[in-house]
């Protein structure tokens, strides 16, 4: 358990783009009542971005804009956290880290169908195999807090929505007692 003091805890769930992050994210907000916090989607509304990279074919994030623009929302708790990279966040944010995880032919399937191509593709997939986010978690936080979940079937998606809000509900318990 972390050593919060906030009623309500904040998450992040980070992996790389595809393994199920925002649809699991999105659940998650509802059948806990947290709040999530689409880093992409800030990013954008504040335009918190230094260049564009013209390899990937996206805007290269501002992260220090970022974080000024999420610390007060943070600072109350109660958020969860979507963003496919995770050692820029002050660590003092997260109370619990969830890296999803998926296997490379089914992550090459949903990024070929999100419209990824070349060498796009074949780097998210490649990042994935070499367990990129993973070990980017793991040296950004305490090492009993980040935990790996499979993302490749419904049933998985069902068992870490359970796992999660199950947590979730613990915390907000131990707060009131
Ligand atoms: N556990 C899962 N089982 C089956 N399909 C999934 C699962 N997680 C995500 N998907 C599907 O994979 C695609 C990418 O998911 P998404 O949540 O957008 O990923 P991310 O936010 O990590 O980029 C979506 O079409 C989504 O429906």
């Amino acid at each position: 358990m972390a050593n919060s003091q906030r009623s309500i805890p904040n998450i992040l769930v980070t992996g790389t783009p595809g393994v199920g992050k925002s649809t699991l994210c999105e659940q998650l907000a509802e059948g806990t009542g947290l709040e999530w916090l689409e880093v992409g989607q800030i990013a954008k509304d504040c335009e918190c971005f230094e260049e564009y990279d013209e390899v990937y074919q996206c805007p290269v994030l501002d992260e220090d804009m970022i974080i000024d623009e999420m610390e007060d929302k943070m600072g109350h708790g109660g958020k969860i956290v979507d963003y496919h990279g995770c050692d820029f966040f002050p660590e003092r944010w997260f109370d619990i880290v969830f890296v999803l995880r998926a296997n490379n032919t089914v992550l090459y399937d949903r990024l070929a169908h999100r419209g990824y191509t070349g060498k796009k593709l074949e780097d998210n997939v490649q990042c994935e195999i070499f367990q990129t986010i993973l070990e980017e978690a793991q040296g950004a936080y305490r090492p009993d807090i980040v935990h790996e979940l499979p993302s490749n079937t419904p049933d998985d998606m069902e068992e870490n929505l359970d796992k999660i809000t199950t947590w979730v509900e613990e915390w907000k318990m131990r707060a009131l007692s």
